[in-house]
């Protein structure tokens, strides 16, 4: 592991990550709202096992134990997102102290721990009283949103210096508005770009907002995927070309181009209407890092049935996670190439990275030795990004604990550390105890 570290600059930013809705629970109390996941995860059928994150982790209560154990797993950097509904239990107009407070006082914890924070603003918990006006297909969301990120600027701001605006846009989208797997349920194509442009839109705002206000720095966290095609066929080319911009070029165009791909009106034809004056210059605004979700690469052919006229190729031989993603580290090298040298040297933050496997405790331990190893893969895979002068500053595993995966429940575990959800007891896995390792190495080289 020692070369490893050397690989790495100094102040490279390792740390782990979570989000509200996955962890929390206390989903009732202090004064927090509903979120369109309590529906969804209440409404029958939604959610494997009739799982919800009522309960979650319940890191809500116990938030200043899982500061510590990741102070002594010796981890410097925690990425976090806010509960909207927290804060505006409506969505808008009258603020919930006790909400802010959580977050005030998760802050405070973290600082004294000497752990940075990185905070997401936006991981998918949108009150639900704005889906009743809308959600997303509602303009006035992204002004909400941009109002909520004031907010939380201004109370978190002195303390906080590192700030996501969106988490996955695209899985609020896809998942959310055309496949309906994800909250709040929708299966309605037409109102995609519009949705996507919203998010986008509300975006922009944020950061404009945080350059009046603030001295750190912002980004966008979006999930990519190099796209290889499985053969030299014309319509697999094909393929490879519309999935690429249905998946990673949707949101990077317009992020760093102020345009959309032309290739996505094949998919997903649009009038432009919902587009003002001034949108797309909004969107544009320099970052200070882009945040990439990382899991795998997608090898695609020609399947003129599936939305991006291409279907996923898993091949027979090559290994997979109990998500049935390909485990490939060098699809992340390609992929942040990709990114440098067609958008630029805009600094990267891997703000998730991790696999799902079936963990199971033997004599109180977990030794997950195929998440280790997917693990020190990737971060080989990102040293070899940086000698090839990708601007990588930081990188975060998905995740700190087992938590609520969505529409799979609890049935699939990421973390680094073990839940036990009916004691809540936390087991840290092999897995954390050799990242833990690689920390202190890390820390005493440099
Ligand atoms: N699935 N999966 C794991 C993980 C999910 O738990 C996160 O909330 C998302 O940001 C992203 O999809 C990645």
């Amino acid at each position: 592991m020692t070369s490893l570290v050397k690989r790495f600059p100094r102040h490279f930013a390792w740390g782990v990550a979570t989000a509200s809705y996955q962890i929390e629970g206390a989903v009732n109390e202090d004064g927090r709202g509903a979120s369109i996941w309590d529906v969804f995860s209440h409404t029958p059928g939604k959610i494997l096992h009739g799982d919800t994150g009522d309960i979650a982790c319940d890191h809500y209560h116990r938030m200043r134990e899982d500061v510590n154990l990741m102070s002594q797993l010796g981890i410097s950097n925690y990425r976090f997102s806010i509960s909207w509904p927290r804060i505006f239990p409506m969505g808008y107009g009258q603020k919930n102290s006790r909400g802010l407070d959580f977050y005030d006082q998760l802050t405070d914890q973290l600082l004294q721990e000497n752990i940075e924070p990185l905070v997401t603003l936006y991981h998918w918990d949108l009150p639900q009283a704005l889906q009743e006006k809308g959600g997303w297909i509602n303009r006035d969301t992204a002004f909400y949103f941009r109002d909520y990120a004031v907010t939380v600027f201004d109370k978190l701001g002195d303390r906080v210096h590192n700030w996501i605006t969106h988490n996955e846009p695209w899985v609020t989208t896809v998942a959310g508005h055309i496949q309906g797997r994800h909250a709040p349920g929708l299966k309605q194509p037409n109102v995609a770009r519009k949705v996507a442009h919203h998010l986008l839109l509300s975006h922009g705002l944020a950061v404009e907002s945080y350059r009046d206000m603030g001295k750190g720095r912002i980004g966008i966290t979006l999930n990519l995927h190099p796209v290889y095609p499985a053969s030299s066929r014309e319509e697999d080319l094909t393929a490879q070309q519309l999935h690429d911009a249905f998946h990673n070029t949707w949101f990077l165009d317009p992020v760093f181009t102020g345009t959309y791909p032309e290739e996505l009106d094949e998919i997903l034809p649009f009038d432009n209407d919902f587009i003002a004056e001034g949108d797309l210059n909004l969107i544009q605004q320099p970052l200070d890092f882009l945040g990439v979700n990382y899991y795998a690469p997608h090898r695609v052919r020609w399947n003129p049935d599936e939305i991006s006229h291409a279907s996923l190729v898993i091949l027979p031989e090559e290994p997979i996670t109990s998500m049935g993603w390909p485990v490939d580290a060098k699809g992340l090298t390609d992929l942040l190439i990709r990114i440098h040298y067609d958008y630029g040297p805009i600094p990267i933050i891997i703000t998730e990275n991790g696999a799902a496997y079936e963990d199971v405790v033997e004599d109180g331990q977990i030794h997950d030795a195929l998440r280790q190893h997917y693990l020190e893969m990737h971060w080989d895979a990102l040293a070899n990004s940086i000698e090839q002068g990708v601007p990588v500053h930081g990188y975060y595993v998905w995740s700190f604990l087992d938590n609520f995966e969505w529409a799979l429940g609890y049935s699939k575990r990421f973390g680094i550390v073990y839940v036990d959800y009916l004691t809540q007891q936390r087991i840290v896995k092999d897995s954390g105890l050799a990242y833990s390792r690689f920390l202190r190495e890390f820390y005493e080289y440099h």
